[in-house]
């Protein structure tokens, strides 16, 4: 065969085998997954330790197994994932709804202890290796970063102040949804020597020195206005929705307001009334209403 799909396989960050959708072309295995529906493609690059995007990540007998490409398997593969949750669930088809190729670039810089999505791509560093492995190797932190990037084309929320911990809120919100075996972020790659903990919690953000009541709002310059500390309020106001009505229903109404009801200045009270406005269009005005209302009146937002 000249050239087309294959399927390879490898090992991830925590060492874990997993197949692989590859493509073969001239004597080389890529990491680009063409079986999305609607033409979606998937590729994955690598760094090497630089601060470009890098070149594709290939292997020569279509197995990633070596230590060096673990990073790029798990970028690749949760890539994957998080494209099937958005287009099976919501029916979007890649994070602007046009079917954009989904790009990521690993192994960026050196002891980077950051993961972001660049208004292109998702871009991932190799962590210090004590505060942070690679930290693609977190499904949830994958979906958190391309969230980012479905938040960009939709709402628009501006990186800064109450926007900002809302856009920052989405991201962790929808990590879980993609991820819902814990309402922690970022644990698998977080602190290997301690286990355990995590960057945040959605269930208790107090529990990692986020706020959860707007009476305990951080008022600060720093980080865009504190967009990683106050997203624990919107964040534990969506932990209490998703117990009290359970997350196919959450995720939904939480799309839908993201999609058509928020906007780029959208503040927590604006999230509010844009998760009712979302609620009433999807349940009406019944047990799930009077849920959202005081999901978000425990948090001190109205
Ligand atoms: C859960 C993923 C996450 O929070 O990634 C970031 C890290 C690790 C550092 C700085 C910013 C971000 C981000 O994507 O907001
Ligand atoms: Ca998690
Ligand atoms: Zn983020």
């Amino acid at each position: 065969v000249t050239h087309g799909a294959t399927s390879g396989y490898g090992y991830g960050v925590l060492g874990d085998y997993k197949t692989l959708n590859t493509y073969y072309y001239n004597g080389w295995y890529y990491l680009y997954d063409v079986t999305k529906p609607m033409n979606g493609v998937i590729e994955t690059r690598d760094a090497n330790n630089g601060t470009t995007q890098g070149g594709y990540s290939v292997d020569s007998n279509n197995a990633f197994t070596s230590s060096g490409q673990a990073a790029d398997v798990d970028a690749h593969k949760y890539a994957g994932i998080v494209y099937d949750y958005y287009y099976n669930t919501h029916n979007r088809n890649s994070f602007d709804n046009a079917g954009s190729t989904i790009i990521s670039t690993v192994h960026y810089s050196t002891n980077y202890n950051n993961a972001f999505w660049n208004g292109n791509q998702m871009v991932y560093g190799d962590g210090d290796g004590t505060t942070f492995i690679a930290l693609s190797g977190a499904l949830d932190v994958v979906a958190h970063e391309l969230t980012h990037a479905v938040t960009e084309r939709t709402a628009g929320l501006i990186y800064q102040d109450q926007s900002g911990a809302l856009n920052e809120s989405m991201s962790d919100v929808f990590g879980y949804f993609v991820e819902p075996n814990d309402y922690l972020m970022g644990e698998d790659v977080y602190t290997p020597g301690i286990s355990g903990d995590a960057l945040r919690s959605i269930s208790d953000p107090t529990a990692y020195g986020q706020p959860d009541h707007m009476n305990d709002y951080y008022y600060t310059s720093s980080d865009n206005g504190g967009v990683h500390t106050n997203s624990g309020i919107p964040n534990k106001a969506a932990y209490n929705t998703i117990v009290s009505i359970g997350k196919t229903k959450a995720e939904k109404i939480y799309y839908r307001a993201l999609t058509v009801y928020l906007t780029s200045s959208s503040d927590f009270s604006d999230a509010r009334a844009a998760l009712l406005s979302s609620t009433a269009d999807l349940y009406g005005y019944g047990t799930e209403y009077t849920a959202v209302e005081n999901a978000w009146d425990a948090v001190g937002v109205y």
